[in-house]
C-alpha cells in the first residue's frame, strides 16, 4: 500500500465517521470566528436553544469592520462610525459575553486579523482541524494543521457539534524546488504558482506546498503562500511539520508545556507526507525562474514577473480567455504591452492576512527607510495585522521609519483589504496592494488594486510606479533623484 500524504494522516486522525455517500463526520479543534459571518450562527443556536459543544475551541476577534484609524479607534466599539460597522462589532461582544467565548476584542492587547492571531498565539497548532467562517483559514495549514474556510450555517453546525461533514478533497502536491533570488518572497512564489495553475487550478483539491524552496521559508512566509491557496482554487493548503514549525510553535501562549511539549513534539514529527505517497496531481516550479510579480488584472492568476510588459489579449487562443483579458485591461485602464513599471501607483495598502505579520513589516521597513513616499502617491496605509505585530514594530523601531517616509501608522483590522471599513482605493485610482485578491471593486468602488509583496509595494511606494525592488536595493540613486523631481 502507498504511503499516505500529509493530508490523508490529518483526514484520518480527525475522522468520526465515513458515510455510505461519500462524506464523512470530521472532528474540529480549533474553531475561530469573527465579526462577520458568526451573528447568524449565534442566532440560529439561540433559536434552537442550543449551546456550544466546546466553547474553550472557540477563539473570537473583531478584524473587518474595525476601524484602522487611531482617533476612531481610541472610542472602542462605541466610537466606530459607520452604524452597520458598529452593530457587527457590537454583536460579536454581545455573543462572547453570553455564550461565554474567549475574545480579543477590539483594543485588547491579543487582537488581530483572525489569520494573524491564530498562529501567533498557538491558538492554531501543527495537526490540528481549524475552522473559520472565512475563507482565508487556509493560512493556518502553513503550520501542519487542516484548516480552511466554511460557510455560515456550518459555523453553527461546528458550534453545536464540533463536528463538520465533509467530502475527502484530491491531493495536489506544489513543489517549488531551488534557490529563491534576492528580493523574492513568499508572496511572489506564491503568485507565481497561481500565474501557472490559475485560479481554478486547486479546484477540488488540498494542496501541499513542498520542495526546497518553501522548506526554507519562514513560518511567516509559508503563511503568506497557504493563505493564497485559496486564490488558486484549494480551499486548503499546508505545509509538512519541520524543526522551522516547532521553533515557531514553542513558547506561544496556547502551546502545550513541559512533558506535554515533548509528547506533542512527538506526534507532530509524523505530519508530513511519506516518501512513497501518491498525489492526485503535482505540480513543479524552479524558485530560480521567479521573479518579484505583480498582477495587472481583475484576478490572481493575472499576474506577470515585474520585467514584463501587460500582455496583449490578442495574442491569447482562446476566445474566453482573450475575452476575460480584453475586459481586466478595460477595467484597470491599462494598455497592452506597456510595460508593468509604467503602472502609476496612486494608493499602497501593506497589510492584510496575507502580508501584515512583522517580517512583512520589516520586509517593507528595509525599503522605506531613509526614502520619501513619491508625490503622486497620495496615500500609504501600514496595517499591523494585530497588535502583537504592532508592538513589536513599534519597540523595533518601524513605525518612525514609516512615519518618516510619509507613510501611515495604522491599527490593526482588514482595513483596505476588502473595504468592508472607511479605508478605500477610489474609482479609476491604482494600488499597490499586500493583499489577497484584485476582483473588481475590492477595495473600493472602481478601485484597481495590483498585488504584490511588501517590499515591493514600499518600492512602489517610494518610486511612485512599479519598479523591481531588487534594482532599488542595489542600488537607491535613481529613485532618490525621481522623488526630487
Ligand atoms: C468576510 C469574509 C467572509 C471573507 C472571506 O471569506 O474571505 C473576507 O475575509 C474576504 O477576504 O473576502
Ligand atoms: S485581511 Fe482581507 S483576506 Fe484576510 S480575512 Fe481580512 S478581508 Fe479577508
Amino acid at each position: 500500500m502507498a504511503g499516505q500524504t500529509l493530508y490523508d494522516k490529518l483526514w484520518q486522525d480527525h475522522l468520526v465517521k465515513s458515510r455510505e455517500d461519500g462524506t464523512a463526520l470530521i472532528y474540529i479543534d480549533r474553531h475561530l470566528i469573527h465579526e462577520v459571518t458568526s451573528p447568524q450562527a449565534f442566532e440560529g443556536l439561540r433559536l434552537a436553544g442550543r449551546k456550544l459543544w466546546r466553547k474553550e475551541s472557540i477563539v473570537a476577534t473583531p478584524d473587518h469592520n474595525v476601524p484602522s484609524e487611531a482617533a476612531e479607534r481610541a472610542g472602542g466599539v462605541a466610537g466606530i462610525q459607520d452604524e452597520v460597522s458598529r452593530i457587527q462589532v457590537q454583536t460579536l461582544d454581545e455573543n462572547c459575553r453570553d455564550f461565554d467565548v474567549i475574545q480579543f476584542g477590539i483594543n485588547e492587547p491579543g487582537q488581530g486579523i483572525v489569520h494573524v492571531i491564530g498562529p501567533e498565539t498557538g491558538a492554531t497548532l501543527p495537526g490540528m482541524t481549524v475552522v473559520c467562517g472565512d475563507s482565508h483559514t487556509s493560512t493556518h495549514g502553513a503550520l501542519g494543521a487542516l484548516a480552511h474556510g466554511i460557510g455560515t450555517s456550518e459555523v453553527e453546525h461546528v458550534m453545536a457539534t464540533q463536528c463538520l461533514i465533509q467530502k475527502k478533497m484530491k491531493s495536489m502536491l506544489v513543489r517549488v524546488d531551488g534557490e529563491l533570488g534576492a528580493g523574492v518572497t513568499a508572496k511572489d512564489v506564491v503568485l507565481a504558482i497561481i500565474g501557472k495553475i490559475g485560479t481554478a487550478g486547486g479546484t477540488g483539491y488540498a494542496i501541499e506546498f513542498g520542495g526546497s524552496a518553501i522548506r526554507s521559508l519562514s513560518m511567516e512566509g509559508r503563511m503568506t503562500v497557504c493563505n493564497m491557496a485559496i486564490e488558486a482554487g484549494a480551499r486548503a493548503g499546508m505545509v509538512a511539520v519541520d524543526q522551522v514549525t516547532l521553533d515557531y510553535v514553542k513558547g506561544k501562549p496556547y502551546a502545550p508545556k513541559g512533558a506535554k511539549w515533548d509528547k506533542a513534539v512527538e506526534a507532530w514529527s509524523r505530519l508530513h507526507s511519506d516518501d512513497d505517497a501518491v498525489f492526485d496531481a503535482v505540480v513543479e516550479l524552479r524558485a530560480e525562474e521567479i521573479e518579484p510579480q505583480v498582477s495587472w488584472g481583475t484576478s490572481p492568476e493575472m499576474v506577470a514577473p515585474i520585467s514584463a510588459n501587460v500582455p496583449d489579449p490578442a495574442a491569447e487562443t482562446d476566445p474566453t480567455r482573450r475575452a476575460g483579458f480584453q475586459r481586466a485591461l478595460e477595467y484597470m485602464g491599462l494598455e497592452a504591452g506597456q510595460k508593468i513599471t509604467d503602472i502609476k501607483v496612486d494608493r499602497v495598502f501593506i497589510g492584510s492576512c496575507t502580508n501584515s505579520r512583522i517580517e512583512d513589516l520589516r520586509a517593507a521597513a528595509a525599503v522605506a527607510k531613509g526614502r520619501k513616499k513619491a508625490q503622486n502617491v497620495k496615500q500609504v496605509l501600514i496595517v499591523p495585522g494585530s497588535q502583537s505585530v504592532k508592538s513589536l514594530a513599534e519597540q523595533e523601531g518601524l513605525d518612525k521609519i514609516f512615519i518618516d517616509a510619509g507613510f501611515e501608522w495604522r491599527e490593526p483590522s482588514c482595513s483596505m483589504c476588502l473595504a468592508m471599513n472607511a479605508d478605500k482605493l477610489g474609482a479609476g485610482e491604482h494600488s499597490a496592494s499586500t493583499s489577497n485578491r484584485n476582483f473588481e471593486g475590492r477595495q473600493g468602488y472602481g478601485g484597481r488594486t495590483h498585488l504584490v509583496s511588501p517590499s515591493m509595494a514600499a518600492a512602489a511606494a517610494i518610486a511612485g510606479h512599479f519598479v523591481d525592488v531588487r534594482e532599488l536595493q542595489q542600488d537607491s540613486a535613481p529613485v532618490a533623484e525621481e522623488i526630487q523631481s
